[in-house]
């Protein structure tokens, strides 16, 4: 939303009517910083089997260990805690997406959200105190009924609050490197509290990421409900029954979203399995010890937190979101070739790859709300959010059998997936070979170069499928209303158009 698209206060409106709407101006920005600490508590607690599930000292492990007898608690029971988040949200997101659009609306579905992840980091809490396994399993089910749904409510949010103007990119930007930060926090401060304290203070301090969370929620939803009163932005559309996502429409759904969609999976799948067996890769082609590539890989976090906000200003100022997609997915198969032709050191090529990265995002997620119907936002990305789920659970079953089959000296050992739990890539394979791949690095069978080149050559597809359908995004919207391709200056104008030909596609523009 343009601020000069807010709604001009009349001359004989009160003059605290005007002094509302200049406030209201601020209030899209300090809301934002509000919607940052919304999932906030999520990537917090996302990665707490990563942090402190296993080790030999203040870990669940050694607390499960410690009760029940040694070697009680597994790895694969670990991963397990990882899979049961996951695999349901290869579905379980699109309906978190129409619980946003048709059933509950977006303030009472966020509010939903944060309390099931809320309700899952107390159970996990109650789970570790008891040394109950079922418990964390049930906790880790709740949190994931609400997880990934939270991330796409804060999509809509985002869009709902930025859309039709400046802004839009950068705001995404901005929400997306505080998540790479509530991840770091917890990666940096849960073994630091469990060894200082114990392993219950630190599960706690996950449950006050939570409440901080869904006080975050509290705060929106005070503030959504403001701005609507003073006009700043619209009603949501599931309250007026005229306006409410049809079923029905789904089928109306532009081929751009699924473009979107194609470009979303494919180039999130020549990323985060990448970094999920990146630093295996990186102990076989660089020689770096275990620590040392762990490190390398977490560049890739921290550039892609701070270059994330300032592309997204530069996609604001730009737009041509086209090009940009086109531009992450070419940068994407061209990291992977010089990973297989060059030996250029890993720090710079994570730190250009944490860039390439804030290309695709900065470009990808605020392109949905241009292209599809308001009341259908949400939706779009509960499909969006699914599909690439799916994608980031089937692609390292795929690259791990290939490592497999690159195994060097001993077969059973697979060292696939040495990962540092932030990958991205929650498949339950995927983790549970993360599980047998800390074997691999103690017993040092990791599997020969020649395996991870393979894998390369697929991550160079999948990016090249990406930058197939970013050429076809582009198509297709010079086609059509080419508001995607459109330079920022002049994008209301078309959307304006776009709206007048489809009175459902409504960006924001000039409606306040
Ligand atoms: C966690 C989710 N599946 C995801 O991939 N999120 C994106 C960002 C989504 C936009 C902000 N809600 C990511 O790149 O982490």
């Amino acid at each position: 939303m343009e601020d000069d698209n807010l709604k001009k206060p009349q001359a004989e409106e009160p003059f605290t009517m005007a002094v509302f709407v200049e406030e209201a101006k601020l209030l899209k920005w300090r809301v934002l910083i509000v919607a940052c600490f919304l999932t906030f508590g999520s990537y917090y607690i996302y990665d707490f089997p990563g942090s402190i599930g296993t080790g030999p000292h203040n870990t669940i492990q050694k607390r499960f260990d410690d009760h029940f007898g040694k070697g009680y608690y597994s790895q694969e029971m670990n991963q397990v805690l990882y899979s049961v988040y996951s695999w349901p949200n290869t579905v379980l997101a699109i309906f978190g997406g129409l619980l946003i659009d048709k059933y509950l609306g977006l303030r009472r579905a966020m509010l939903l959200f944060t309390g099931l992840v809320f309700a899952g980091s107390a159970v996990f809490y109650v789970g570790v105190v008891a040394i109950n396994y079922p418990l964390l399993i049930f906790a880790r089910v709740l949190f994931g009924l609400g997880g990934e749904s939270l991330s796409v409510a804060q999509s809509a949010f985002v869009a709902r609050w930025f859309k039709g103007g400046r802004g839009m990119a950068l705001a995404f930007g901005i929400t997306i490197s505080f998540s790479r930060v509530g991840s770091s926090f917890n990666f940096l401060f849960s073994p630091m509290i469990a060894k200082d304290k114990d392993i219950n203070t630190a599960v706690m301090a996950g449950m006050l990421a939570c409440c901080i969370s869904l006080l975050a929620c509290f705060v929106l939803i005070v503030a959504d409900r403001y701005a609507v009163n003073v006009g700043y932005i619209k009603a949501e559309a599931h309250e007026n029954s005229e306006d409410a996502m049809n079923l029905r429409d789904i089928f109306k759904l532009p081929k751009e979203l699924w473009v979107i969609c194609i470009i979303c999976v494919f180039c999130y799948t020549s990323i985060f399995p990448f970094i999920g067996i990146g630093k295996n890769f990186f102990e076989v082609k660089y020689d770096y010890s275990g620590d040392e590539a762990s490190r390398y890989i977490s560049i890739y976090q921290f550039t892609s937190a701070g270059a994330s906000p300032v592309v997204g200003a530069l996609v604001d100022g730009i737009g041509r979101n086209t090009l940009w997609l086109i531009l992450a997915s070419s940068c994407f198969i061209l990291t992977h070739l010089m990973f297989i032709v060059t030996s250029i050191p890993a720090a710079v090529m994570m730190a250009t790859m944490g860039v390439f990265y804030s290309f695709l995002v900065s470009g990808l997620w605020p392109s949905v709300p241009w292209v599809v119907p308001e009341n259908m936002v949400g939706f779009s990305y509960g499909v969006m959010t699914a599909l690439q789920n799916a994608g980031l659970a089937i692609f390292p079953l795929i690259t791990g059998a290939v490592l497999d089959h690159y195994m060097a000296a001993t077969p059973a050992i697979n060292g696939t997936n040495t990962t540092n739990g932030t990958n991205g890539s929650h498949s339950f394979m995927a983790f549970l070979e993360d599980a047998n791949a800390s074997e691999s690095s103690s017993s040092g069978a990791l599997p020969e170069l020649e395996g991870y080149k393979m894998t390369e050559i697929l991550f160079m597809i999948s990016a090249g499928v990406s930058l197939a359908a970013s050429i076809l995004l582009l198509i297709l919207d010079k086609r059509g209303s080419g508001v995607l391709t459109a330079r920022a200056a002049e994008r209301r104008a078309l959307a304006a158009k776009a709206k007048e030909s489809d009175p459902l596609l409504n960006h924001g523009d000039g409606d306040l």
